[in-house]
């Protein structure tokens, strides 16, 4: 199924980041870029409703606030920089998780036999991407996706979100340090600037 809804955020406003209206159309990657501590990562736990806010966000005709917290992160998925792990084995976390996903990221398919305890946080981050892209969500926020990668291993994460993203029509808010990632994978890139949202070119 592809997506068909924009993402929107209406005068979202979280902490000390003034507030924020923007609409992401189907299938397209918003970059966000800020200095450390300016709030990127509570905006995007404010757009998956984690972080009480100001204003909403709206997927196609549906307010955030019409639906009950889960309801609304089961569509509007955020993938945190660190990841949260319940259940002992990998699998447990894995039912509707695609082989070719777990494949082009490196993994055979008996790592879902594998302990959640030792996995490395590199592991950890791409495993929690591939569980992510199978709960078929309706929209992504990304929350510095390639953190933990040696840059191969980040370009080929990159390609492959890239590739889904296309294919599934996400509409997707990507968190990124990297100049040159964000020149590659964002169609617009926002800015934190004293504590506004300022839209910079995608090679800025
Ligand atoms: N629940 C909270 N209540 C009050 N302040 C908070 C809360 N959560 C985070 N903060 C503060 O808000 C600021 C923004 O935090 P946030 O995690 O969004 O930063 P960030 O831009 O994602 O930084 P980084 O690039 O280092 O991950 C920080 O100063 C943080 O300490």
């Amino acid at each position: 199924m592809t997506a068909t809804d924009a993402l929107s955020l209406k005068r979202l406003a979280v902490g000390e980041l003034a507030e924020v209206s923007l609409t992401i159309a189907p299938g397209e990657v918003h970059c966000l870029s800020g200095p450390s501590g300016s709030g990127k990562s509570r905006l995007l736990r404010a757009v998956a409703d984690l972080e009480p806010h100001d204003g909403e966000a709206w997927l196609g005709e549906t307010a955030q606030s019409s639906l009950a917290g889960h309801a609304w992160r089961a569509r509007v998925m955020l993938v945190p920089a660190e990841s949260q792990w319940w259940g002992d084995t990998v699998g447990e976390h894995l039912a509707d998780a695609r082989l070719d996903d777990l494949e082009t990221l490196g993994f055979a398919a008996e790592v879902r036999d594998w302990q959640v305890a030792r996995l490395s946080s590199g592991e950890k981050q791409r495993l929690a991407l591939v569980r992510a892209l199978s709960r078929e969500p309706s929209a992504l926020l990304l929350d510095e996706p390639t953190a933990n990668l040696d840059d191969a291993t980040a370009r080929r994460v990159e390609a492959w979100l890239g590739a889904r993203i296309r294919e599934r029509g996400w509409p997707v808010i990507w968190v990124a340090h990297d100049p040159a990632q964000i020149d590659r994978v964002a169609d617009r890139h926002w800015r934190i600037v004293e504590g506004r949202l300022e839209e910079a070119g995608a090679w800025a």
